[in-house]
């Protein structure tokens, strides 16, 4: 087994930075089945570029790369003790090397690790098996879709479908409603994994097996493969689309699975994955440790960037593009008031990173630096350090909905004049807007090494005590493209998808499945 830990190493590699086949080729299909001159056509293609570039560079192709979660089929009498010590020994050289994000964090203190090890990080589950081979599975699944799992209890009450009970109509209901509540926030189009039954703890477990499925198996059981069916077409029909920005790509994949519950439980657990769906497993030598064959096809065969065959005409309601402007930084509040909802925005000059941490603290502290007219970017970017200083390797939008409470108030404490961010924000943000002049600007989820590309030097860093995410970094970027989806005259893109995608919901309320 001398070999296992440059295996795992290996696979984490991989998995981080390169998509596989079956994935691309779902993004590929969503691709083709949107008008490429919309927002979220131009978000797909991005996406896309993204891909490429992730595995050109062998840079993570998003920056959270996730909550590591491994799952190893182990043969009789192997050393389950021994792999994990190598499985620990790979992921701190693997973050050391800018392929995972230190993303382990204390939960009472806040304090990073600085290495992914920590109670409860990376996840293992050992299982054996009567094979001869270890099986070794590897997720990296963010927490920005990770925050949009959610699990139903039967009977409900749905928002916009009404009563589902304890049957395959029940749950139909509670997996549409799972896509519809997930909105843009975790990164759509995304997948989604469903465990039917079990108990709250194994049902999404179960929904979490689920995405190691194959993204063009068919379902064994036959109501679960006409379940699976319906669920894709249908949840594509709620225009919620790439990253929330309305359309016809919601879903990529979904993927259904049951098991026994107890007579008074009846969970429908949904795992929501992002279209940044990183996974990747080897079957392993048990004598030497050294990968023998990888368990799902390399993407590195399907291109990306090939221009769409068949793209439909625009359908008639296709949103119009928008403006393309171009923003130095800083900026005042006259240009900012002369943005509109669908313009692109191209930024120069030095922007701000800034989430979770940072908000708190600027809420009744000062800031280090003058931040008049200045662009916040609630981002946790991938750093690197050698001698010439810190190096940006991965620095795409975090959920800005997380920062609520905060924005409206740190905007006209500072005269902050545009967020940068993704899935948009609410009703107290989009009125510090308007009161204040600011702007919020939608990035693409994920596309982590195209803003990467955009950065031309990292000028300074405050805050290094909340962890390489959480830092304040100070970045000289140059052609930064976002989309203006909350402006300063009341107008939200996220509340009207969020609104219509409503009204869609709710023609799917009668049963299907009786
Ligand atoms: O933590 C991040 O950088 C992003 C997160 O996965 C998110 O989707 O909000
Ligand atoms: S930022 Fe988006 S693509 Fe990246 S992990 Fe979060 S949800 Fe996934």
């Amino acid at each position: 087994m001398k070999q296992f830990e440059e295996s795992v190493y290996r696979l984490i590699v991989e998995t981080s930075t390169n998509l596989p086949a079956d994935v691309r080729r779902a993004v590929n299909r969503g691709r083709a089945a949107e008008d490429a001159a919309t927002r979220a056509g131009l978000a797909l293609s991005t996406i896309a570029q993204n891909i490429e570039m992730a595995e050109q560079e062998v840079s993570p192709i998003c920056q959270d790369t996730g909550m590591p979660t491994f799952v190893v089929h182990t043969p009789v009498g192997a050393n389950q003790i021994e792999m994990k010590k190598s499985i620990y020994q790979a992921v701190i050289r693997a973050t050391r090397d800018g392929k995972l994000r230190p993303n382990s964090v204390d939960s009472l203190t806040g304090s990073n690790s600085g290495d992914n090890l920590g109670p409860g990080t990376p996840v293992i589950h050992f299982e054996q098996w009567e094979e001869d081979d270890i099986d070794l599975r590897l997720i990296l699944k963010g927490g920005g879709c990770e925050n949009k799992n959610i699990q139903y209890s039967l009977p409900a009450e749905l928002e916009g479908l009404g009563k589902a009970g304890r049957d395959l109509d029940g749950i139909r209901k509670c997996i549409l409603h799972a896509v519809y509540q997930a909105q843009g926030q975790g990164c759509s189009a995304g997948f989604i994994g469903v465990g039917i039954g079990g108990d709250r703890t194994t049902g999404y477990e179960l929904a979490k097996q689920q995405l190691f499925r194959h993204a063009e198996d068919i379902n064994p059981h036959p109501d679960l493969q006409k379940l699976e069916e319906y669920v894709m077409e249908t949840a594509n029909q709620l225009g919620i689309g790439t990253m929330g920005f309305g359309g016809e790509v919601t879903l990529l994949g979904c993927k259904i699975g049951a098991m026994n519950r107890l007579p008074a439980s009846f969970f429908v657990s949904v795992a929501y994955n992002c279209w940044a769906f990183r996974r990747q497993g080897a079957l392993i030598d048990p004598v030497t440790g050294d990968i023998r064959s990888w368990l799902y096809e390399s993407g590195s065969h399907v291109a990306m960037n090939a221009e769409t065959e068949a793209a439909p005409a625009a359908p008639a309601e296709a949103p119009e593009k928008g403006r393309e402007v171009v923003l130095q930084t800083p900026i005042s509040e006259e240009q900012v008031r002369s943005l509109r909802v669908g313009d692109v925005v191209i930024i120069r000059g030095e922007m701000h990173t800034g989430r979770d941490a940072l908000h708190k603290h600027l809420m009744d502290h000062d800031a280090p630096l003058d931040l008049n007219g200045a662009v916040i970017y609630h981002c946790g970017p991938v750093m690197l350090k050698d001698d010439e200083g810190w190096h940006v390797k991965a620095a795409g939008p975090t959920t800005s909905s997380r920062e609520e409470p905060y924005q409206g108030h740190i905007l006209k404490k500072f005269g902050i004049r545009a967020v940068i961010g993704k899935g948009g924000m609410g009703a107290n943000t989009l009125q510090a807007l308007q009161e204040h002049g600011a702007v919020y600007l939608n990035a693409i989820g994920g596309a982590a090494q195209y803003y990467a590309e955009c950065i031309q030097r990292v000028n300074g860093v405050d805050f290094m005590e909340f962890g390489i995410p959480e830092a304040m970094w100070h970045l000289q970027v140059d052609g930064f493209a976002a989309i203006v989806t909350m402006d300063s005259h009341g107008n939200s893109l996220h509340a009207d998808v969020s609104r219509d995608s409503k009204a869609k919901l709710e023609m799917f309320k009668e049963p299907v499945f009786a």
